[in-house]
């Protein structure tokens, strides 16, 4: 609709629609056949019935014109399809995830694109026959990089965003995750490439027809140009049909594209959401895991609920440990437990394994890492080995996440009602106007006093606080039992900090939700944990009520830790 309110675009719109359907309706425009030729009229200006006249060999130009546009169009339809089937799947596969296909895909590519493209054709022609269709489908295969190269590139950046890693926390599979965010980010690149391939197909393809490489059986605008030129000196007139007819179309291609690229494109500019990410997928994002047991050995814990070593139903984790090729384990041994109703605290320096704890539970550490020993149990159920499919399941319904920077969490090609809605469909199986209702509700759980709008506002309209408040409205949507919140008010100023944990606070007692806390900040642990776990180089080093271990530390580690905070109190 905005595109026919550009006036280039509504202008090229309307001639490209013309063109098109003056050449559907061939037919009934013209009453003669193409390949009629009645000699004696050869040349002959318009006349009754024939208003462009006669080509050289009698023919009604008209009716050449409308039947040659079909083949011309056609042609570069063929053209387009082929490149489309072949590009865009194969650059979505090596953009997303990479790995080997990604690597041969990229070498074919590369060899085609080095292919010159007019021997190639010309080779064809003389190996394959002189079929336009053929030759059509061959310049197809020649384009098809164009489209790989330009989804593999927006693609593989597109996956390294948070909300990426977010939709795949909020249990979304990848087909979803492809088919919602990384296709309508890819949509608007590929439509504009679409509109000037075509005009570079029509052109190729009328070159072809004009050297003579094409059938010349078939009327075409190159065939007719052609045929025409070597009249040029007898009738000038005949080129200025097929050429004007070339010309329009071509042009009202590269004018829609660029049109296009206006509307589509300035939509994309506006919300850029800040990247936090790094190049791995982002041990950033993640959340962690609270703990129980795991002091060093022989610790007592204090005001430990329940048997030493018995579990937590509903999230218990022991002697968890995480490696990667190259590097070793980065995780050793953790043991930690969250009950219902329960806040448990994870604190230590960057580094530590916080996130590669988090990252296990969510099921979400990075291709390279995997879980080398021990057991996470969620409800009771053993998530360690568990297929893809049933770790989904789990996460956004069992396990909500609170990330930690808000704003690159929430893709901003779409608005918060949307972001909120697609999920709970998805989960709940409800309809759109149910799922609708119940986003409604969550933003009014969360506190925030105009639903509505924001509901229907995009990501770069809301602020930092109220795009965690809807990211917590996200977390909800399912009815988690289990909260993981990674550092969830880290990149919120002073005072809207002090309302989310509010806010989170209220949430979690009114829920009975089991919550990890992680963070690096000791008066969030005082205010909001009931237990905390303190975590060093991969290991829990001191575990307790948060009383005790901000009052009494017992681990060297823990009062260093507390001492950066608060030297008066520690020792
Ligand atoms: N993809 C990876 N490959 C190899 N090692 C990794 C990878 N990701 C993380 N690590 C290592 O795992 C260790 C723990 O990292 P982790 O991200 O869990 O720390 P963290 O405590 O969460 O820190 P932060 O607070 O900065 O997020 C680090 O030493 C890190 O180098």
């Amino acid at each position: 609709m905005r595109l026919l309110r550009h006036p280039l675009g509504l202008i090229s719109a309307l001639l490209l629609a013309a063109v098109v359907l003056a050449v559907l309706l061939a037919p009934v425009l013209s009453a003669h056949a193409p390949g009629v030729s009645s000699l004696r009229h050869a040349f002959e200006g318009p006349a009754d019935g024939h208003p462009l006249g006669f080509d050289s060999a009698g023919r009604d130009i008209l009716s050449r014109l409308l039947y040659g546009g079909r083949n011309t169009l056609g042609g570069a339809l063929i053209a387009l399809a082929v490149a489309l089937a072949l590009g865009v799947p194969s650059g979505l596969l090596a953009g997303y995830y990479g790995g080997w296909f990604d690597s041969s895909a990229s070498w074919v590519v590369n060899l085609v694109m080095a292919l010159p493209a007019m021997v190639v054709l010309l080779a064809s022609r003389a190996i394959l026959g002189s079929t336009v269709w053929v030759l059509m489908v061959v310049l197809g295969f020649l384009v098809a990089p164009s489209f790989f190269r330009l989804v593999r590139g927006i693609v593989s950046n597109v996956r390294k965003e948070l909300y990426v890693d977010a939709a795949k926390v909020s249990g979304l599979s990848d087909a979803r995750i492809v088919s919602r965010h990384v296709l309508t980010v890819v949509r608007a690149p590929i439509i504009i490439q679409v509109a000037l391939v075509a005009g570079i197909a029509i052109s190729l393809q009328a070159g072809l027809e004009f050297l003579g490489i094409g059938s010349g059986d078939s009327p075409t605008w190159g065939a007719m140009l052609n045929e025409a030129f070597k009249n040029i000196q007898r009738e000038p007139l005949l080129m200025l049909w097929p050429g004007l007819a070339l010309g329009l179309t071509s042009g009202a291609l590269v004018l829609l594209a660029a049109a296009l690229r206006d509307v589509l494109e300035d939509r994309g500019t506006a919300p850029a959401a800040p990247r936090v990410a790094p190049a791995v997928a982002s041990a950033a994002s993640v959340a962690s895991p609270a703990f129980e047991a795991s002091a060093p050995a022989g610790t007592a814990e204090q005001g430990e609920p329940g048997e030493p070593g018995e579990r937590a139903h509903l999230l218990s984790v022991r002697d968890l440990a995480v490696s990667y090729p190259g590097t070793g384990e980065v995780v050793h041994g953790v043991d930690l437990d969250v009950r219902a109703g329960e806040v448990v605290g994870l604190v230590g320096e960057s580094g530590s394994g916080k996130t590669q704890t988090a990252f296990s539970i969510l099921g979400i550490l990075p291709e390279t890492g995997r879980v080398s020993r021990g057991s996470i149990t969620i409800e009771g159920q053993e998530i360690v080995g568990l297929p893809e499919r049933a770790h989904r399941t789990l996460r956004g319904s069992l396990v909500g996440y609170v990330p930690q920077e808000p704003m690159s969490n929430l893709d901003p090609a779409f608005t918060i009602g949307g972001q909120l809605v697609e999920p709970i469909r998805y989960k709940l199986g409800l309809r759109r106007a149910a799922a609708t209702r119940r986003a409604l509700e969550l933003l009014r759980l969360v506190e925030i006093a105009d639903p509505r709008r924001v509901f229907d506002a995009y990501p770069h309209e809301i602020s930092g606080g109220m795009a965690q408040r809807v990211l917590i409205a996200g977390a909800m949507s399912c009815e988690p039992k289990l909260l993981i919140a990674d550092e969830p008010t880290t990149a919120l100023d002073v005072r809207v900090q002090a309302e989310v944990l509010g806010l989170l606070r209220r949430l979690q007692r009114e829920n009975e939700l089991g919550v990890l806390l992680v963070t690096h900040n000791l008066g969030v642990v005082a205010d909001l944990c009931d237990r905390v776990a303190v975590m060093r180089d991969g290991r829990i080093v001191e575990t307790g009520t948060a009383e005790q271990v901000l009052s009494t530390p017992r681990d060297p580690y823990t009062r260093e830790l507390l001492g950066a905070v608060l030297p008066l109190e520690v020792k």
